[in-house]
């Protein structure tokens, strides 16, 4: 396992300032390089003690990322450190990565994977699976007791037992399960809390029933991982599924938008047959930000030329090359069905238009970007693509489309012709350049989003736990060795 340590005093100046506040609750900070006059530093802010917050997740970005879940917890534990909370994120260490540090705390599990995930091939799992992700669990659990990190003097050591786990998605799902089995029986993390947060409800780690007695776990476990199979791929019938568990045994669940949270709850085709369970427990959606380093169109390294929003118009000799490639390629279209970073910047960098018709849309980062890169989108309406974009101003709707993968259902391609219809009619107009500005004014980052998430945490109650400040936004620690599936 590869523990991140807490990203507090390794950023910047600015952090390591935050960090005094977590060693003297409730005083007044100095903040270093703000506020100078005449070589004397000044500047008071009163704020709160924070948080410590383990976000556990398969996925870390720059590290290891096949997608969203990556970028989202490579870009919300450092917006929460950057409010003053001690956070560390817990994920695998599927190779070597460069910019890893040796905690001298190492077990190693299952070997290096060499950045492959959650199988050798695409959609071929490691038949292990479960009892990979179930030590990730107990790594988790066993990080912030202890860990000694010592990020800074008044920031150091473990972390204890006063802390929020944010779990995230089924691979983690384990987690709450033994917290409640074999720790609080035994005195520790009385006051701990756990957060379930589902990035896609589409996969929900169904194995079979008879798998159970792998998991170690006492059996009035059993209800909460009972589930039966409605859908025949592979088989239909009795199974235990790890979501139904993390949903049921942690203390609140979350999602990355709350359109999609309303889905979750409308059926069980949009629930995915966890709709009912959802409804018990409750379930709340938060927008996701984005990282607004990573995507800059003023600073991407990806792109020949960088741009903000006073140049965002086309250049001359692009056109002309665009025109040549129309003639080159007749047929107007290209495929790429690969995971390249560098390409998706550019596409978005240079796309007029993106088209997302998602049949389902937990949040999605793309819009995101797309928005940030001054290129309005058009989405079908579904999840965080209801929330996110607004019809005429920051891109087009084209109403729900079908969730039905196996056929194209002939009205979604009537969408599709007819938004694209009404985008050529704007296309060009001051109206349309109105929208990409819009598009690029936005605040996409992880600010509004995190002090969300802070709400939520606080309401959980752990010992301690105080609110953050206003702080920076920040980028992950690294952007080198992405593991790419
Ligand atoms: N070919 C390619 N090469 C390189 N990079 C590529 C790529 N294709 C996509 N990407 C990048 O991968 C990320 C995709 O993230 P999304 O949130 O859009 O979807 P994903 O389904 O992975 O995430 C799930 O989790 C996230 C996080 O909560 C939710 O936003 C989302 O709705 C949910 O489905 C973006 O950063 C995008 O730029």
């Amino acid at each position: 396992m590869n523990h991140r340590s807490s990203y507090d005093g390794l950023r910047s100046l600015n952090n390591i300032d935050l960090i005094q506040m977590k060693a003297r609750p409730k005083m007044s900070v100095r903040r270093k390089g703000l506020n100078r006059e005449n070589g004397r530093e000044f500047g008071i802010i009163v704020c709160g003690n924070g948080m410590n917050v383990v976000f556990v997740g398969a996925e870390v970005a720059p590290w290891s990322k096949t997608g969203g879940l990556g970028d989202v917890l490579g870009g919300l534990p450092p917006a929460m450190a950057a409010n003053g909370h001690r956070v560390m994120t817990v994920s695998p260490r599927y190779d070597q990565y460069k910019d890893t540090w040796d905690t001298s705390v190492l077990v190693e599990v299952w070997g290096k994977t060499g950045g492959k995930l959650y199988g050798p091939v695409t959609g071929n799992d490691y038949q292990d699976n479960q009892l990979r992700f179930s030590l990730l669990c107990q790594a988790a659990l066993e990080a912030p007791r202890v860990l000694n990190l010592n990020s800074n003097e008044n920031f150091s050591g473990p972390y204890g037992e006063d802390v929020v786990f944010i779990a995230n998605d089924w691979h983690t799902a384990l987690l709450p399960c033994y917290l409640k089995s074999i720790y609080k029986p035994n005195g520790i993390y009385r006051s701990a809390k756990v957060v379930f947060c589902i990035h896609n409800i589409a996969y929900q780690g169904r194995f079979a029933f008879s798998d159970f007695s792998l998991l170690n776990l006492p059996d009035q476990f059993k209800s909460s991982f009972d589930f039966i199979d409605g859908y025949n791929k592979p088989v239909k019938g009795r199974k235990i599924n790890w979501m139904k568990a993390g949903i049921l045994e942690s203390d609140r669940v979350l999602t990355v938008s709350p359109y999609y949270a309303e889905e979750l709850v409308s059926g069980i085709e949009k629930g995915v047959e966890l709709d009912n369970i959802l409804r018990k427990t409750g379930i709340t959606g938060i927008v996701n930000g984005m990282d607004v380093q990573e995507w800059n169109p003023k600073t991407d390294k990806y792109i020949d030329i960088n741009y903000d929003a006073t140049t965002g118009t086309g250049k001359k000799n692009m056109e002309k090359q665009l025109e040549m490639l129309e003639i080159d390629y007749p047929d107007k279209a290209r495929g790429v069905a690969k995971f390249n970073v560098p390409l998706a910047h550019k596409i978005i960098a240079g796309a007029n238009i993106l088209v997302i018709p998602s049949r389902f849309e937990p949040c999605g980062l793309i819009q995101l970007q797309s928005m940030r890169y001054g290129t309005p989108a058009m989405v079908s309406t579904t999840g965080g693509l209801k929330d996110t974009v607004k019809d005429g101003v920051t891109g087009f709707h084209m109403g729900p489309f079908s969730i039905i993968c196996e056929d194209v259902d002939p009205a979604d391609v009537d969408a599709i012709v007819t938004t694209v219809k009404r985008v050529l009619k704007i296309y060009e107009t001051p109206q349309f350049e109105e929208m990409m500005q819009t598009c690029m004014a936005q605040d996409l980052s992880w600010k509004g989003p995190v002090k969300k998430w802070e709400e939520v945490l606080l309401s959980l109650d752990v010992s301690g736990s105080e609110p953050g400040i206003e702080g920076e936004e920040m980028a992950p620690l690294a952007k080198e060795n992405v593991a790419t599936p």
